[in-house]
């Protein structure tokens, strides 16, 4: 049951939910406006502390950003102990179901669809924000509120609920958890999966135009976020949101900071990001920059086009080989009639080594453009 009432603010409905918590429809009963509240998830008091630590920093970052692309966050403030957020509510969806073209038929129904608001829910959109991998080894929930191999296993894309349980029992067995990915033996690749079904629904003029239209929005969002010495560390399709008028809002802030302390890992150790969605310096826990945003761009371009990530397996472990050590399958043949441009821009963001990517969100706006 959502609570009814959090600070001055009067819950109206459940939107979604995330690692880190839940974000609800909510009435600001000062001024009347209605506003998206994002309520941290409870815990012990170390999640308390973290979480209000996470919140404030999110706050912080988002206050003196003002861009049309970028979710306006209006205050920060603690209910019964849990940390909240009070920013615009976005009337839309999700980049991913903005873009479905047939949600059952290109993924497999995951347990988050059992949920009444699975269409705003987005634990589809990937394997959840995780910890790093050599930490908290017993827990499915992690400390900080967010979610380790189990979560994982439940949200591969295009595993059948049996392989979902296959992945949880390896993981566990073969000691999946607790392997620092920098030491990683290499496996072998799994071979690539046929294209999905209707695949060809994916190249839909309509849909290309939206796809390619919310591209180049996420990049003047980025470039604006990289120009103020900002990564977003987490950019992913449920962190997308788009409008009824087609407006894109590039979400949770959460993970950015300042350059000037980048290591991207957190104070306290924790590799924060969205495993499918890393890229390799940040599986490395090497400094990032904008480019590690625009390896995720290349992630979420490539998937959208493709109907399936560019790496997929089964297990962190694996799937950061992959992403370490071994090259995607070309998006042409897992979509043969998919847009040259928009393939080569994709191939190019994911490539493994920063200096060969794409440099700038502006460069990446002009490839999309021409
Ligand atoms: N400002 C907003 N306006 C409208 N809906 C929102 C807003 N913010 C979030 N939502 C909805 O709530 C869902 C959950 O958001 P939340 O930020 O908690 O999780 P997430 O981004 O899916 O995951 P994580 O927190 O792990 O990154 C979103 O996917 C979206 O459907």
């Amino acid at each position: 049951m959502p609570p009814k009432a959090i600070g001055p603010y009067r819950v109206l409905e459940t939107l979604g939910s995330g690692g880190a918590g839940t974000v609800y429809r909510a009435l600001d009963r000062r001024s009347n406006d209605e506003v998206a509240l994002k309520l941290l998830s409870t815990g012990g008091p170390s999640l308390d502390d973290r979480a209000a630590r996470r919140l404030a920093r999110e706050f912080e970052t988002l206050a003196d950003l003002a861009h049309p692309n970028v979710v306006k966050v209006f205050e920060a403030g603690v209910h019964a102990g849990q940390p909240y957020l009070a920013m615009e509510l976005i009337e839309g969806l999700t980049l991913r179901h903005y873009l479905d073209v047939s949600f059952n038929d290109l993924h497999t129904p995951t347990p988050s669809s059992r949920f009444p608001h699975a269409i705003r829910r987005t634990a589809d959109d990937d394997f959840g924000s995780v910890d790093s991998p050599d930490e908290d080894e017993d827990d499915d929930v992690e400390d900080d509120g967010t979610f380790d191999l189990n979560a994982f296993a439940e949200e591969a894309p295009s595993e059948d609920l049996a392989s979902f349980h296959g992945a949880e029992d390896d993981s566990d067995s073969d000691g999946m958890r607790g392997v620092d990915p920098r030491r990683a033996p290499p496996r072998a690749q799994p071979p690539a999966r046929p294209s999905t079904p209707k695949v060809a629904d994916l190249n839909r003029p309509e849909r290309m135009g939206k796809l390619k239209d919310a591209m180049l929005q996420v990049c003047e969002a980025l470039a604006y976020i990289h120009g103020h010495g900002l990564v977003h560390r987490d950019l992913k399709p449920s962190n997308i949101m788009v409008d009824d008028d087609r407006q894109v809002r590039l979400m949770d802030f959460g993970l950015a900071k300042f350059l000037a302390d980048d290591a991207g890992i957190t104070a306290d150790g924790k590799l924060v990001g969205t495993y499918r969605y890393m890229a390799p310096e940040q599986i490395l826990g090497e400094p990032l920059d904008g480019r590690s945003d625009l390896y995720s761009l290349g992630v979420i371009l490539y998937e959208l086009m493709s109907g399936r990530p560019p790496f997929d397996a089964k297990t962190p472990h694996e799937l950061w080989r992959q992403v370490l050590e071994t090259e995607p399958p070309p998006l042409l043949a897992l979509n043969l009639h998919g847009d040259p441009q928009l393939a080569r821009v994709a191939h190019r963001l994911i490539r493994k080594e920063p200096d060969d990517r794409f440099q700038t969100a502006e460069e990446v706006y002009e490839a999309l453009s021409e």
